[in-house]
This record gives C-alpha cells, structure tokens and sequence, in this order.
C-alpha cells in the first residue's frame, strides 16, 4: 500500500517559492491501477517523483509497505526503492546498449549472477512480447516497443509497485493501447500495483479501477473511474471528462446557457442512432454542441454536450427519453454558477440509475 500523508513539495526558483504540491494525502491499495490525472502543471510529475524519493518531500510522509520512506536511512532506501519500478514518457532506454542489455542493467547493478541475469532477462522479454528483439538496439524498434523494454527493465528488480509517468504521451493510439493493456495484463498476472499518471482521460478509462484529479498541487477529487467519468464534482474533472463543455464554456465567457445537457456513452449505446432517435421519438431537435466520443465496435465511449429544446414540455420529453434508456447525463457546467444545482451531484432525474 502506498500512504501519502500532507506531502508538500516546494521549490525554490528565481521569481520566488514554487509549491508544486500542497497538502496531499492520498492511499492506493495494493494490486490497484491508479490514475492520477490532472492538466499540464498540475503537479502530477512532481508527486509520483515523491512516491519514489526522486524528488525529496519538503513536507509529509510516503508510507509504502508500512515505512516512511523520508526517513529511512539511505541504505534502506535504496532497498525499499528497487521495489519500486518507474517508466516515463521518453523511454529513457540506453541507446548504444542492445535490448537485452537494457533489460539486464538493474540486474548486473544489483550482482545477480551472469546465469541467472541471462534467464530473468529471456523471461521478461518473454513477458513483454519482445523476445526476438533481444540482440536490437532501442533505436530500432518503434515506439511502443522501446516503452516495453523499458517496462521490462522496470520488472527487473521484481517491484510491488510501478510508476508510470506519461508513459504513453509519445505514443500513437495503437501503441498507446498496446502498453495499456500489458500494464493492465502484468497487474492481473502478477499483482503489482501501478500509477498511471496522465493527462489523457482516455488512458484513465481503460485501465485505472480509481483516479485522483490534481489541479494547483492539490487532489480535488479522488473516485471510482466510472464515478469521475459519470458524475466529475470537480472543475477540473468536469473539464478533464467533457473538454468540448470547457471550450464552450471558455468561449462564452465562464457560464454555459441553461438546457445544456452531458451525456456519458459507457458503451451500452451507440452515440449518433442515440441521438437520431431521441428526436424522432421526441418531435424535437437537439443540438450537438460538442463531443469526445469514440465508437468502437458499434458502442460508444465518451461524453456528448447537447442543447435541449426551449420549450420546457419538450425538454423535459428529452429528459424522459434518455431515463427510459438508461442514459446516464447531467446539466452541464459549473455547478456553483448560476443555474446550476449548486452540489455538483447528478440532477435530479439523471445520472442516478447507476
Ligand atoms: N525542479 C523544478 N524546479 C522548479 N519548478 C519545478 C520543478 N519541477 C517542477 N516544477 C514546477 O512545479 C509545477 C508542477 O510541475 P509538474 O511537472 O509536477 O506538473 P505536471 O502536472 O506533471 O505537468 P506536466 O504534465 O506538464 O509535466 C510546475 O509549475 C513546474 O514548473
């Protein structure tokens, strides 16, 4: 279990003191894969650099496995940190070492025998589907590739616990979901926990059980994915989960209209047929006002923003309409502006069914 209790990180820069991280605490369980999710400079980089001490807390403690990491001497923390493995956007792979060396590196820091750094490392190149790419050079495998040698290596150690910092930022969505989905396979197949940190509520979706939201160095919401995704309480969530409804938003100067609608697509449904129905059913038009969602196989993932009808007898018919179906929505904005609800909990009719 990893335990982050009141953990602060400020840094001192030229324009004064820089508090990347404030007050945070923060549990994930073990065998969990838990996102922590947040806009560029939110501080997520910055506390996942705590959990393994690359970053040094200014305040607070990092409890894994029972210890305070901040004050184990230094000896055993490097013995409580090789539990602990670590990827990152850009690979960090040794260039002119072949695959197999890469993989090999924290075997020979750690004098494991020659025999048995050959068999681990076969085994874990195994593990990552890239057996035959032992003799290559990072150079020359793609991408998602290097991203699996470079999981392998973190595997090296035998972690409980993998840190993934952007780990899929510089991949295209293939690849993306490829290291997705041996993240996902080696938590189930061998329990190790992992934190996924990101900025993409897609990498969110498919893999975390729970996420925390960070904004300004502080957790404002920590949930269930489908939770955050259905019913986000947050102004960042809400943005993270709907960006079309923060363009909006933005555009219009801070304050949605009223009747505007967010629809969550959790695969049930397909998005457009939805939509085209709803208005032949209803007599009404609605109008799509933006929408981040994808459909696979028929099934649609995502969220849509629709403009209801003026008329309230027909919005309330379109209202009606998706609790029949069981789709899942909200009004959308800010809850604490006017027109909202003011608790930032699904409406009254909406949204409550799951
Ligand atoms: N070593 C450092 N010295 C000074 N300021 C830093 C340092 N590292 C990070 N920061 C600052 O701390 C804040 C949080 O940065 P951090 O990289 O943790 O955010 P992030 O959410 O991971 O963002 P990104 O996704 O852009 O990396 C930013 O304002 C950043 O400029």
């Amino acid at each position: 279990m990893i335990e982050l209790r009141n953990l602060s990180k400020t840094f001192s820069t030229p324009s004064g003191e820089l508090h990347a991280v404030s007050g945070v605490d923060l549990t994930v369980e073990d065998g969990e894969v838990f996102g922590i999710i947040g806009f560029s400079g939110a501080g997520k980089s910055t506390l996942v650099r705590c959990i393994n001490l690359l970053e040094r807390p200014t305040e607070g403690s990092v409890i894994v496995n029972g210890r305070d990491l901040v004050a184990l001497p230094p000896r055993q923390l490097r013995e409580a940190r090789k539990k602990i493995g670590m990827i990152f956007q850009q690979f960090n792979l040794l260039q002119q070492r072949t695959v197999a060396a890469n993989v090999r590196y924290p075997l020979d820091i750690a004098g494991v025998s020659r025999s048995e750094a050959d068999a681990r490392v076969a085994e874990l190149l195994e593990l990552v589907g890239l057996s035959e790419k032992a003799r290559s050079y990072p150079a020359q495998l793609s991408g998602g590739q290097q991203q699996r040698v470079a999981i392998a290596r973190a595997l090296a150690s035998d972690p409980d616990i993998i840190l993934c910092d952007e780990a899929t930022s510089a991949l295209d969505p293939e690849a993306t979901r490829s290291v997705l989905d041996l993240l996902k396979e080696l938590n189930a197949r061998l329990g190790v926990t992992v934190v996924v940190i990101t900025h993409e509520m897609k990498v969110v979706e498919l893999i975390c059980d729970r996420v925390a939201v960070m904004a300004q160095g502080r957790v404002c919401e920590v949930g269930a994915v489908q939770d955050v995704f259905l019913h986000p309480k947050s102004e960042t969530a809400r943005r993270l989960v709907s960006p079309a409804e923060g363009h909006l938003e933005d555009a219009l100067g801070g304050e949605l209209p009223p009747g505007m609608v967010r629809i969550a697509f959790t695969g049930e449904e397909s998005g457009d047929p939805v939509i085209s129905d709803l208005s032949l059913t209803c007599g009404v038009r609605v109008s799509i006002m933006g929408a981040n969602t994808q459909d696979i196989g028929g099934r649609a993932f995502g969220q849509m923003l629709i403009q209801l009808p003026e008329d309230p007898d027909a919005a309330d018919r379109v209202r009606a309409y998706l609790d029949g179906r069981g789709i899942h929505y909200e009004e959308a904005g800010d809850p604490r502006m006017p027109g909202g609800d003011g608790t930032g909990t699904p409406s009254a009719k909406g949204g409550e069914r799951q």
